[in-house]
């Protein structure tokens, strides 16, 4: 039994002296006893620990956020898609609610209409481009049919929004549903899930605000 205890402190002192760096003991820490290396790396979380918590407590580290308060001056676009117009109308209407909310002037937004959902990426990186507008938020209904039409609609309509804030450089929101069925769609354009629409309108004008008042 005492031979296993002292082949395990061996190899713990043994171990000890070979880590020289972010230890508090001397290289040869072979001369210490066993309890007092353990007081010691004790010692050492602590104040790695300590270190740690003041690092956190005192950082510098700057955190950039839009705000979404801060709208004066801010213009914004909204490309909706005229497909399931019966949806997408109720998804304007909360956006242009929500806008209102956060007290961004009407003349201050502009509203283009598409066909469909599929055609808004286009849009959306000409407005982009043309430099009159802080954000974009990009509305659509898609619902799923009996054909793989509906993923083709899906992805061109994502990777299009995508697209058009990459290659614009200004933000352009993703307020496109993607859904199974019209009731799906229609509860979250108004119905007990919400309005898609209204939240879309914050995240564009916070996108705005980050980008005028923080990365310029
Ligand atoms: N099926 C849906 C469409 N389809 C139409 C396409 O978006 C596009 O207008 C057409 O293919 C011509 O290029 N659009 C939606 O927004 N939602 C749909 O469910
Ligand atoms: C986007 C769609 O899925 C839909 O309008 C097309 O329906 P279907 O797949 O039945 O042609």
């Amino acid at each position: 039994m005492a031979s296993l205890a002292s082949s395990i402190q061996e190899r713990f002192l043994s171990r000890l002296a070979a880590t020289p760096h972010r230890t508090l003991l001397p290289p040869k820490a072979t001369h210490l006893s066993f309890q007092s290396s353990i007081q010691g790396l004790r010692a050492q979380i602590a104040t790695e620990r300590k270190d740690r918590s003041s690092f956190l407590q005192t950082s510098a580290v700057r955190h950039l956020v839009g705000s979404v308060t801060r709208t004066e001056g801010l213009r914004f676009a909204v490309v909706v898609a005229r497909f399931n117009e019966i949806v997408t109308k109720q998804l304007l209407e909360g956006a242009l609610d929500t806008f209102k909310k956060y007290s961004v002037k009407e003349e201050d937004i502009d509203v283009v209409w598409v066909p469909g959902s599929f055609e808004i990426g286009i849009v959306a990186e000409k407005l982009g481009k043309s430099g009159k507008y802080h954000a974009i938020l990009c509305i659509g209904a898609v619902i799923r049919g009996d054909t793989s039409h509906y993923d083709a609609v899906v992805n061109s309509a994502t990777s299009g929004v995508l697209s058009a804030g990459l290659n614009s450089g200004v933000p352009c929101i993703f307020g496109v549903l993607t859904c199974d069925d019209m009731d799906q769609a229609l509860n979250r354009a108004g119905g007990k899930s919400g309005n898609k629409g209204a939240e879309g309108a914050l995240t564009t004008i916070e996108m705005a605000s980050l980008f005028e008042h923080h990365l310029k």
